[in-house]
């Protein structure tokens, strides 16, 4: 590339880095018109859905030789989380080129990278005159990071996705430290679980049983001896981080409050804690279940709970949702190979610790990839001075043109592709 085409590519990204897409109320409108105007100059087709009013998600298409194959989808999410801007060296919108070449900002990993990667791929492929024998999809889907109800759930149970005749679906990864890029095959399922207590209300200095705040402590004394038991499986190397079940307190919310912070000498009648559960797609959710409402969360100490979120772990069927990583799935393999045939290396596939889109494709059968090509670059999704560096972007760019190239092109000569469905 020549100097002033970095630049551009790196200023193109900078420009969707800069778009408040934060929830909760993410700026989708400005989003979308920037990626149907960046489609338009690639001459794809493109076509903005709202599912749901003010929620647009985007679509961009470059038609295949063979319509007819089932196609590629280039998949991302255009929200991002929250940011506390002021404990950012940068502002999280400026998408601030530092002197190392490192850009700072609120979705550089998560995953406007992605999103941006996969246009600046069919640009190249554009100016080498590739001609895709199938065709190639891009979606910009809405509110990833709130659960993906209104954007990606509604996309994979729509017409106009099942018109589309999608073979395979690539979806976010994660940053790796060290050289090796991160692939996933499946994906924790999000349990947001509160639990609540009751109890006789009573005076500060006053000793009984069956306060709301000691039945809490019970509960998160037990809720916290499940969480060591799992983590000390990862502690000692017998499972990744993907493979056991987490549990971590998000908040706690009790007492009572005064002008001066809350009434010191009185014991509350309520209590309140919520859990922030990832649960793998092998794990026995029954037990979870009834340890939940057994140990966690029983009647006979007054306490109740509730799901705000609760992603199931399988399909219809029964069956976990997990895409195929072995021969049955030739699209693995081509991952594999295209990422080695730019000079990448994949790791072993891997579960991903938190949730993505991918959960609502692989519910219809279709095989999804976890897959954002950072190696060499600390994984900061979600925290403070988020940042990729440029070279790492330009490379993914390499990576993804080689990928493309090579899912577009894939010809298995009709022997799989009616049978691929439901095998994953
Ligand atoms: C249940 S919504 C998931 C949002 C986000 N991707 C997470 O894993 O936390
Ligand atoms: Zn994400
Ligand atoms: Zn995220």
């Amino acid at each position: 590339e020549s100097e002033s085409e970095e630049s551009s590519i790196i200023s193109r990204f900078q420009q969707y880095l800069k778009i408040d897409t934060a929830q909760p109320s993410p700026r989708y409108k400005e989003a979308a018109e920037f990626l149907i105007s960046e489609g338009k100059r690639l001459s794809l087709e493109s076509q903005s859905i709202e599912f749901v009013e003010g929620k647009p998600l985007v679509v961009l298409k470059w038609e295949g030789t063979n319509p007819h194959l089932p196609s590629i989808l280039l998949y991302s999410h255009t929200d991002v989380v929250p940011s506390e801007h002021s404990k950012w060296t940068h502002h999280p919108f400026s998408a601030h080129l530092d002197s190392q070449g490192r850009i700072f900002a609120r979705g550089s990993q998560d995953m406007k990278c992605v999103g941006m990667q996969y246009l600046e791929a069919l640009r190249r492929l554009r100016a080498q005159n590739f001609r895709p024998l199938r065709s190639i999809y891009l979606a910009f889907a809405p509110d990833e990071e709130i659960g993906g109800h209104d954007g990606a759930e509604k996309l994979a149970q729509s017409e106009i996705f099942q018109r589309m005749n999608v073979g395979v679906v690539l979806d976010e990864g994660l940053a790796s430290p060290d050289a090796h890029y991160r692939a996933f095959y499946a994906e924790r399922s999000p349990w947001w679980l509160v639990i609540k207590a009751v109890g006789a209300p009573g005076h500060g200095s006053k000793l009984y049983d069956n306060s709301a705040m000691e039945n809490l402590l019970k509960s998160i004394e037990a809720i916290r001896r499940f969480r060591a038991s799992q983590f000390d499986l990862i502690k000692a190397g017998f499972k990744a981080e993907g493979e056991v079940v987490s549990v971590n307190m998000v908040f706690l919310k009790a007492g009572t409050p005064s002008p001066t912070g809350f009434v010191m000498n009185l014991q509350p009648s309520e209590a309140e804690a919520g859990f922030d559960i990832r649960v793998p797609p092998t794990a026995d959710t029954e037990s979870l279940e009834r340890r939940i409402a057994e140990e966690w969360a029983p009647s006979s100490r007054n306490m109740s709970f509730s799901f705000k979120q609760k992603a199931s772990t399988r399909n219809k069927s029964g069956k976990p949702l997990l895409t195929k990583t072995d021969s049955s799935n030739p699209w693995w393999n081509l991952l594999e190979n295209a990422v080695e045939m730019a000079g990448g290396k994949l790791g072993k596939p891997e579960v991903f610790p938190a949730a993505t889109d991918s959960r609502y494709f692989r519910d219809l059968g279709l095989p999804a990839i976890g897959f954002s090509p950072m190696a060499n670059t600390p994984l900061l999704l979600h925290d403070h001075n988020e940042f990729l560096h440029k070279d790492e972007y330009l490379k993914g760019i390499e990576i993804y043109e080689s990928i493309i190239k090579a899912y577009a092109s894939f010809n298995d000569h009709g022997r799989r592709d009616g049978a691929s469905k439901d095998e994953l």
